[in-house]
């Protein structure tokens, strides 16, 4: 597939900035319009929809093209309809136009995390269709809320529910990260994320005088021994080539809270840390790095999660794992190559992980920066015609996988 003139853009394109300009923007996304966008979807390619409402509000949308042999598991194709928030001020174009400048930049919002990927599905499973293909194996396309903020509402409740069992997933795909050098990353695995609030409680009184033992002095004591941590892991990145971000532990220092005015000193102070925590950590022996990080600090210093993994799961990169094999070959088959990796981030893929579904976190984008999150996100028009491209050939690979031991 090759991208064309603005006289005449690929209808894929076209398509997908459609899609792009959908607000469905944290923390109020307009999900009703994706749905809508998707039921039409599914109404254009002849393929089934069915809505599960996880929670009042909170739609997964399942696109389902069956296969020929239904004793089969099926084909998991994941990807999450929210995007971040955008400072729109920074941005060179507004981020919810889906601007294409005159190289073939598109410019918005969920270019890269991860509408392009939702597209790239629904385009290939269309090409696949009209040439008359069919496969053995029954191919999925879930779309899910609230990935963004953690998916409580979304695949979290998701993967819980009678419908998610009824659609045997032996395998799925979600997101990855683009690679800005010629090769592919795919990931295997994820961190685990800590969202950890310290609370420090002290004397308080008049801002003049030399109080003992107060909430900031004990509050500063954790966040210099996190800080230490971050940069004992940080050196141990840094000197050895064979580590990977995602392979050691990263924390951030994201909030801090407390106190009222200049001159009083406050009995409570707190600060959040975004910890992500890699997959051979000991997380029973982590906690208690965190618990002794506190009492050493003093009296009065506790610690609550906000967010707390632990159930870190690795899908094998082996030929022993029928799905790796398929995925690898056809990859192969295409010359693409593949970097595997650890996700530093979090992704949905976890609640799948969790529930025994191999996943691969896997976004067709190479010689592109990685921009998710970020301003300026965007995504060149011919890479992302050719990740289309990409799961027409990964499809029936993986829909062609033959009965497993456990399917026969
Ligand atoms: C930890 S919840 C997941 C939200 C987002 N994908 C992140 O990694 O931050
Ligand atoms: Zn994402
Ligand atoms: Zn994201």
């Amino acid at each position: 597939m090759t991208s064309k003139g603005p006289e005449e853009e690929h209808p894929s394109v076209t398509l997908f900035r459609q899609y792009l300009r959908i607000r469905t923007v944290q923390p109020k996304p307009d999900y009703g319009a994706a749905v809508a966008f998707l039921e039409e979807r599914a109404r254009q390619l002849g393929l089934s929809c069915q809505k599960v409402e996880v929670a009042p509000g909170y739609v997964v949308t399942v696109l389902t093209w069956p296969g020929t042999n239904p004793t089969l598991s099926s084909i998991l194709l994941n990807s999450h309809t929210d995007v971040v928030p955008v400072f729109k001020e920074c941005w060179s174009h507004d981020p919810f136009e889906a601007f294409k400048d005159s190289e073939g930049y598109i410019y918005a919002r969920g270019a890269q995390d991860m509408k392009c990927i939702s597209i790239q599905y629904l385009e290939a499973v269309r090409m696949l269709k009209m040439e008359g293909h069919q496969f053995p194996r029954t191919i999925h396309m879930t779309f899910v809320p609230d990935e963004e903020v953690g998916g409580h509402q979304g695949m979290e409740l998701f993967v819980q529910r009678p419908e998610f069992q009824a659609l045997r997933a032996g395998f799925a795909l979600d997101e990855g990260l683009a690679n800005p050098t010629d090769a592919f990353t795919v990931f295997y695995s994820e961190r685990s994320p800590w969202w950890v609030r310290v609370t420090s409680t002290g004397k308080p009184g008049h801002g003049s005088r030399f109080i003992e033992d107060t909430a900031a002095e004990k509050l500063h004591k954790v966040v210099s021994s996190i800080l230490a941590f971050r940069e004992k892991e940080w050196q141990r990145l840094q000197s050895n080539p064979h580590l990977k971000e995602g392979a050691v532990t990263s924390v951030n220092l994201t909030k801090l809270e407390g106190g009222v005015a200049y001159n009083v000193v406050p009995a409570t102070m707190s600060a959040s840390f975004d910890f992500r925590v890699a997959p051979d950590v000991d997380l029973k022996a982590f906690e208690e790095q965190l618990q002794s990080w506190c009492q050493a600090a003093g009296e009065g210093v506790t610690f609550e999660f906000g967010q707390k993994w632990m159930q870190p799961q690795v899908t094998p990169t082996d030929d022993s794992n029928p799905w790796w094999a398929a995925f690898s070959r056809a990859c192969k088959d295409m010359n693409l190559t593949l970097e595997p990796e650890i996700l530093p981030a979090a992704t949905d893929s976890r609640y799948l992980r969790a529930v025994g579904v191999p996943a691969l976190g896997f976004s067709p984008m190479n010689r592109t920066p990685v921009l998710l999150h970020d301003h300026d996100e965007r995504l060149h028009e011919a890479v992302f015609l050719r990740g289309v491209d990409i799961y027409t050939r990964l499809l029936p690979a993986l829909a062609s996988v033959p009965a497993l031991p456990s399917e026969s």
